[in-house]
């Protein structure tokens, strides 16, 4: 493998990374770079390994003896100081982030986006240890043009709504709106990594992902994951259509989202990996500011591009239209619009998007028809019992 350049030319040592939360969307994603483009080694932690499993098994691939899987719950595991203090960097991924379960599980949220991330931040600040942590652009909230009248010409001007890492306010609903759980505690753990920087000199980078979509993203209920689980948008629509059901959405579909791929965002990960100097002290949006749709917008053209690479008929109803209430619960609330500011990305690291929507959707909904459609004919042919 030729020596790898950072961005100002210097050659890039290869360095141990503990990553945490490694066999989830985004760490199979990552691992896979790592292991095919990079010398670098991963210790990879999670409970599970199913989707880094093909990495991980066979001795004869050319980064054998680079990655490593540690089944750890970082809940109660003596050994994850051990492995933070073996690895340079500390990647930190794990965390409950599907909508469904900020409000009706939001003890779990907040434990699991706060309270089990603050020994791997305190570990790497005892150590001395590089830190990357995955936040969330949910830290945002709702954007400030959401509380202008309908009709306000404002609503048009990107002061009020394109979010900005270091001016945009953090704008939450009231406390009964559990959905804020998960974006209270990731906020408070932001606060406290910006804090060890500030004050113990943590060296350390914050990510705040813009819906980052792709394969291999959450599961499909009944098949790879619980019949009653309600996985994140991609994954209950491509549900939807490889069932042959209608595309549910919730409060009309109104919300808005830009959809980034995820082998576009991995790119831009990798350039914070690999050059700490212009990575560390910095909070990166890392979104595609040109996939902007409205959640109805997603559902037509995921249906469109479905009946494209599957070659089955479009329904006659591909969508219904279901409460907040009715499809998460008591505590819902949602983000109006997504737009992020791409200026200190674009600076630091001179990364941008390339992937459309609609091609992100087209190898993405590939992906699931391969992997998926068989098994769900199977599992709706299965009588079921009475
Ligand atoms: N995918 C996105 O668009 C997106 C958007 C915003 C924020 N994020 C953030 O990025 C990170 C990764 O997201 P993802 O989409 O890959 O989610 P994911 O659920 O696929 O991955 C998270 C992984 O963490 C593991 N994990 C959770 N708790 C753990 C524990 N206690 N011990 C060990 N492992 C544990 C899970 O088993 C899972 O494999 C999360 O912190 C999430 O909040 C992702
Ligand atoms: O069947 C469905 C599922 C969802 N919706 C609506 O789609 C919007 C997006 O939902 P989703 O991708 O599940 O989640 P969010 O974008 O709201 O939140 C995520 O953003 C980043 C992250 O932090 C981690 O991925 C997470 O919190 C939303 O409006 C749903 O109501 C639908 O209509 N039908």
């Amino acid at each position: 493998m030729a020596a790898r350049m950072d961005l100002d030319g210097r050659p890039i040592k290869p360095m141990t990374i503990c990553m945490i939360g490694a066999g989830g969307f985004i760490g199979s994603h990552l691992c896979e770079k790592l292991m095919a483009e990079t010398p670098h080694k991963v210790l990879a932690l999670d409970v599970y390994n199913d989707k880094i499993k093909r990495l991980l098994e066979p001795d004869s691939l050319p980064w054998a003896g680079r990655i490593e899987f540690h089944q750890i719950n970082i809940k109660h595991d003596s050994r994850l100081e051990g492995l933070v203090k073996m690895a340079d960097l500390t990647i930190n991924l794990a965390a409950i982030c599907t909508p469904a379960d900020y409000n009706t599980r939001p003890l779990d949220t907040i434990y699991s986006n706060f309270i089990d991330a603050l020994p791997v931040v305190k570990y790497c600040s005892e150590n001395s240890k590089r830190l990357i942590h995955f936040s969330t652009c949910e830290v945002y909230g709702k954007t400030i043009g959401s509380f202008l009248p309908k009709d306000s010409p404002l609503r048009k001007d990107p002061a009020y709504y394109v979010l900005k890492e270091d001016t945009s306010p953090c704008i939450f609903g009231s406390i009964e709106k559990q959905r804020w759980s998960y974006a209270c505690a990731k906020q408070l753990i932001e606060r406290l990594i910006y804090a060890e920087g500030a004050e113990s000199g943590l060296d350390f980078t914050i990510v705040r992902p813009f819906n980052w979509i792709g394969p291999r993203m959450d599961f499909i209920p009944g098949i790879d994951g619980p019949s009653e689980g309600v996985p994140r948008v991609l994954a209950c629509f491509s549900n939807n259509l490889l069932r042959r059901e209608p595309l549910k959405l919730v409060d009309g579909g109104q919300s808005q989202r830009t959809f980034v791929y995820i082998k576009d965002a991995i790119e831009a990960v990798l350039l914070m990996i690999e050059n700490p100097d212009r990575a560390n002290g910095h909070i990166f949006n890392v979104g595609n500011p040109n996939n902007e749709v409205t959640v109805r917008q997603l559902a037509e053209m995921m249906t469109q591009v479905y009946t494209k690479v599957s070659g089955e008929p479009m329904l006659q109803s591909p969508s219904i239209d279901v409460s907040s209430k009715e499809f998460y619960g008591e505590g819902y609330d949602d983000s109006d619009k997504r737009i992020p500011d791409m200026t200190i990305i674009n600076k630091q690291l001179g990364w941008n998007p390339k992937t459309s929507l609609w091609d992100l959707l087209e190898s993405t909904l590939t992906y699931q028809y391969r992997t998926y459609a068989e098994a769900i004919k199977k599992s709706m042919a299965k009588p079921t019992a009475s």
